[in-house]
């Protein structure tokens, strides 16, 4: 049983992310579906993952209005979910109203916000116009997140420990940019291994690539899982 691999689903057709899961069970993994394959396959594909028994994280970074963004947690709760995130840097208005939305759910989704991408390193940042460092920046929004009610951030695991301390035990974590030791980096600039980034206090890691591109994606999954026990 897993309790903290999450596969990210970055397939351009349901057919293809299908074909992936149909040698896994909701014991291996949860499932992360992103927005190339939402965009491609709607809120059905998403339904149809909840309905076969896995925990679907959906990962569509909201970013709006407040009342927009609202609307928006309300519909992806609707689906069933059990995790699904908002960008920090919407600020502390619209945070509330994601948080204020999913209050009347009886099982509400995980709630959690992007503080800064993993795919982010200092001169990336200081383009957007912010001049601390990434970790500054994370520690911020991360703060910013916990005030208006949220339960988590996404960061990377290379600021876990600094936010487990600064946020406490409940706060969730969840990592991407996680690197098996051998696998390509790619787009990703804050990275650290599965073993690594459970150490250092992630609840949760999130694994693209190294796993979907594999030539055997289920032996990867049962190695990241026995290297997690
Ligand atoms: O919210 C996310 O899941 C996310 C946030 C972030 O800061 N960095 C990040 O990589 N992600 C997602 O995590 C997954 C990482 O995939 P790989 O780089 O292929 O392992 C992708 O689906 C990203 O969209």
């Amino acid at each position: 049983m897993s309790e903290m691999l999450i596969v990210a689903l970055d397939f351009p057709t349901a057919d293809q992310a299908l074909h992936f899961i149909e040698p896994l069970s909701p014991d291996d993994c949860i499932l992360k579906v992103g927005l190339q394959l939402y965009v491609a396959s709607g809120p059905q594909f998403v339904k149809r993952l909840v309905d076969s028994g896995f925990k679907v994280f959906l990962d569509l970074k909201f970013h709006d209005i407040p009342n927009t963004v609202a609307g928006a947690c309300q519909s992806a709760a609707d689906l069933g979910v059990w995790m699904m995130n908002v960008h920090a840097g919407g600020g502390p208005v619209m945070l509330d109203a994601a948080a204020k939305s999913l209050a009347s759910y009886e099982k509400p989704p995980i709630l959690i916000a992007v503080t800064v991408l993993t795919s982010m390193n200092q001169a990336q940042l200081g383009a957007t116009g912010v001049s601390t460092s990434p970790e500054a920046q994370v520690k911020r929004l991360a703060a910013l997140t916990a005030e208006q009610g949220l339960d988590g951030v996404v960061c990377s695991a290379q600021e876990s420990a600094m936010l487990r301390e600064q946020q406490g035990q409940d706060f969730v974590l969840v990592t991407p940019g996680i690197r098996p030791l051998g696998s390509e980096q790619g787009d990703q600039q804050r990275i650290m291994t599965p073993q690594d980034a459970k150490q250092a206090g992630s609840s949760y890691i999130v694994v693209g690539r190294p796993i979907t591109a594999a030539t055997n994606p289920l032996a990867v999954i049962k190695s990241i899982n026995d290297s997690l026990r």
